[in-house]
């Protein structure tokens, strides 16, 4: 009977999302009726079960209500057979969540939601003291337990692992209890399908649908900011939840009361439960994150050997965030394996020359000329000014040397900034200086202790 109506209802989707669409995504589904307001599916891939759940979601369930009111989300099992064709050339690049899905993807309800990257679990999450509290209040929420933080508000800069450990939160809780609805997804994909509800009319099921959920996961909620109906639309979904005592999970880049634009009653709902920030990382955490990485890229690029100090420099140098490492690390080892290389500083310095540019931090000459001010124990007007005594002299010598060296100023700008000096006084201090640093220990030492400072 059902599979009848599966039948008159599968001609209505071919109509709507076109043949190619159809034949792709639809037509390998197998329909397996309907159970406790579950519409459950059979796919010849978790790709394809994910793929519907996340692009036709809500479509099918729209449609699969006129057959069963009290349907309420789909569940999609793989199962290889079902296959009548699996055109997946055609396909869309899979995520890596959909091309290496984790067991539990297989047996979990699949509610329409963003699909999950399996490298981010609570395993491949490297700890350290910036990001530690996080962590625990993550991995908390993640065990079942009473709901004690409602919300959990996450908030972090860019990269710095907000996505991984919503992710590693959700299969976490996927694998310790199958049975819970628990729903991930962006706040840009929560809008889009409330606007699509909206255009659909279909707002009673929209609301049905997340009200529905046991878990609410929402990532870079600050997307809603200033967007006034789907913010209205996110606070009834919120509050309707957080009443029922289910969980809700919240990440942004930046803490509640500095997102802009957003309600004040918001603001003030978010702040309600455990707001846990992850901080910039320090070098020991993306020490360790590089370590970790090495064994992941080990796997693909078996017998490349990494020299020693190699991790330690790039950890040094790229501090802005996780995911600008992590591909300096990819690239050294795509590039290693493609020259037959080992990976040394020479190959570090070829192959990332750009990342390392990029990632230099900018010195300016007033931070230069106040350091060695500092240094050599004398006032910055006198450094810059027009005294032409040598403790005055040598010092102001050593900072357009240092202004030369690390900073991208031409020679008549640094005299410019050397109280209006012309070009040719500053490239002979730069000279002597160049002469000293060979002679003079003392000089040597000065410079190497003052870039040291400065490039801290
Ligand atoms: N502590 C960590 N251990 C292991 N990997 C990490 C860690 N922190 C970040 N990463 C990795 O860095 C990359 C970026 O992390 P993620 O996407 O979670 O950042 P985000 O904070 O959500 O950034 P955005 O603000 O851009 O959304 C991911 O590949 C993630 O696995």
């Amino acid at each position: 009977m059902a599979q009848d109506q599966w039948g008159d209802l599968q001609d209505g989707l071919c109509r709507t999302i076109g043949t190619n669409n159809y034949k792709t995504w639809i037509e390998p589904l197998r329909f397996d009726g309907f159970e406790a307001g579950v519409a459950k599916f059979k796919a010849p891939t978790n790709f394809v079960g994910n793929y519907v759940s996340q692009n036709y979601g809500d479509l099918l369930l729209t449609r699969l209500s006129e057959l069963d009111k009290g349907v309420r989300r789909l569940q999609f099992r793989v199962a290889p057979q079902a296959a009548v064709s699996t055109p997946l050339d055609a396909a869309p690049k899979p995520t890596a969540a959909a091309a290496e899905p984790k067991a539990e993807a297989n047996s979990a309800d699949i509610l329409p939601g963003a699909p999950l990257d399996a490298r981010f679990t609570f395993d491949n999450f490297v700890v350290g003291k910036p990001n530690e509290l996080a962590h625990a209040a993550a991995r908390r929420v993640a065990e079942g337990g009473p709901v004690t933080f409602n919300p959990l508000f996450l908030y972090g800069g860019v990269g710095l692992g907000k996505t991984h450990l919503m992710h590693a939160i959700a299969w976490e809780m996927r694998a310790r209890k199958p049975e819970l609805n628990v729903l991930y997804l962006s706040a840009e994909q929560f809008m889009y399908r409330f606007v699509q509800a909206l255009r659909d009319r279909r707002m009673m099921d929209f609301k049905q649908l997340f009200r529905s959920v046991d878990v609410l996961m929402v990532d870079d909620v600050q997307f809603i900011a200033g967007k006034d109906s789907t913010q209205e639309e996110f606070f009834h979904t919120f509050n309707a939840l957080v009443d029922q005592n289910k969980q809700v999970i919240i990440s942004a880049d930046r803490a509640p009361d500095e997102i802009k634009d957003l309600e004040n009653r918001i603001r003030s709902r978010l702040q309600s439960g455990l707001v846990v920030d992850l901080h910039p990382t320090d070098y020991e955490l993306r020490l360790g994150i590089l370590q970790t990485k090495v064994d992941a890229q080990r796997a693909h690029f078996p017998g490349l050997e990494i020299e020693n100090g190699v991790l330690e420099f790039l950890a040094h140098r790229i501090s802005t965030n996780v995911r600008v490492l992590e591909g300096a690390l990819t690239r050294l080892f795509a590039f290693a394996s493609l020259v037959g290389r080992r990976i040394d500083m020479d190959l570090t310095y070829e192959s990332l020359a750009d990342v390392l540019r990029a990632s230099e931090r900018k010195i300016s000459i007033d931070e230069i000329q106040r350091k060695v001010a500092e240094h050599y124990n004398i006032r910055l007007a006198d450094m810059i000014g027009p005294k032409r005594v040598r403790n005055f002299a040598r010092p102001r010598q050593v900072a357009m040397y240092l202004c030369k060296q690390l900073t991208s100023r031409s020679l008549p700008e640094i005299g410019r900034r050397f109280g209006g000096r012309d070009h040719t006084t500053v490239m002979h201090g730069v000279r002597r200086i160049e002469e000293l640093k060979i002679q003079d220990g003392q000089i040597a030492e000065d410079l190497e202790l003052l870039r040291r400072t400065l490039e801290a």
